[in-house]
């Protein structure tokens, strides 16, 4: 199912999301619910918390498939159940990040290049590996959403406080609507 997605400033965004007890069934569902919604959404990425469920799960799609093009991305679904990421580079990266919770507003996000990520799969086997380029990123922004952190908060308040005014501005037109 297509679920709705919370935005900013919606508090239900600030809580800190507990771990996964059982990959059970149920969880698979509400993983399959989070691929659908990210699709349509469209995103390369989405957390539980980002539809109401405060647990640590997370997916990624990056569409960078088997033989995966600009013009022709490829599904390469990936699930990440009770992610931990360590060994952070010195080395960072810059990225003009989005947020399906913070919906058209986009801004320059610096983060570490290559991470240590160790996590358990939709079949809760564990899984541990070195990752980087936009994966790296995308999985330490979706990460901050399991501690109820925004990549607006990695912004000058100037610069969180201008974006958080024109979602507001967007939504009042959207209720006028
Ligand atoms: O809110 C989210 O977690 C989804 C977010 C993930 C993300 C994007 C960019 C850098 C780090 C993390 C998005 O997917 S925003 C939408 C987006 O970036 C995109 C949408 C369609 C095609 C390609 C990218
Ligand atoms: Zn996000």
């Amino acid at each position: 199912a297509i679920l709705p997605i919370l935005e900013a400033p919606d508090p239900r965004l600030r809580v800190v999301s507990k771990p996964v007890e059982t990959v059970d069934e149920a969880l698979r569902t509400l993983i399959d619910d989070m691929f659908e919604t990210m699709y349509d959404a469209p995103g390369i990425g989405l957390a539980a918390i980002q539809v109401g469920v405060p647990k640590r799960v997370l997916v990624i799609d990056l569409g960078d498939g088997e033989g995966a093009t600009d013009e022709t991305p490829v599904r390469n679904p990936r699930v990440f159940i009770n992610p931990e990421l360590f060994e952070p580079s010195e080395e960072q990266n810059l990225y003009n990040e989005g947020c399906l919770s913070v919906p058209d507003q986009y801004a320059e996000v610096e983060r570490p290049a290559v991470i240590h990520a160790r996590w358990l799969d939709r079949d809760g086997a564990k899984h541990e590996a070195r990752l980087d380029g936009l994966l790296a990123t995308c999985l330490q922004h979706e990460m901050d959403h399991l501690e109820g952190i925004l990549f607006i908060d990695h912004l000058s308040r100037l610069k969180r406080e201008m974006i958080l005014k024109k979602l507001d501005k967007a939504r009042k037109t959207r209720r006028a609507a």
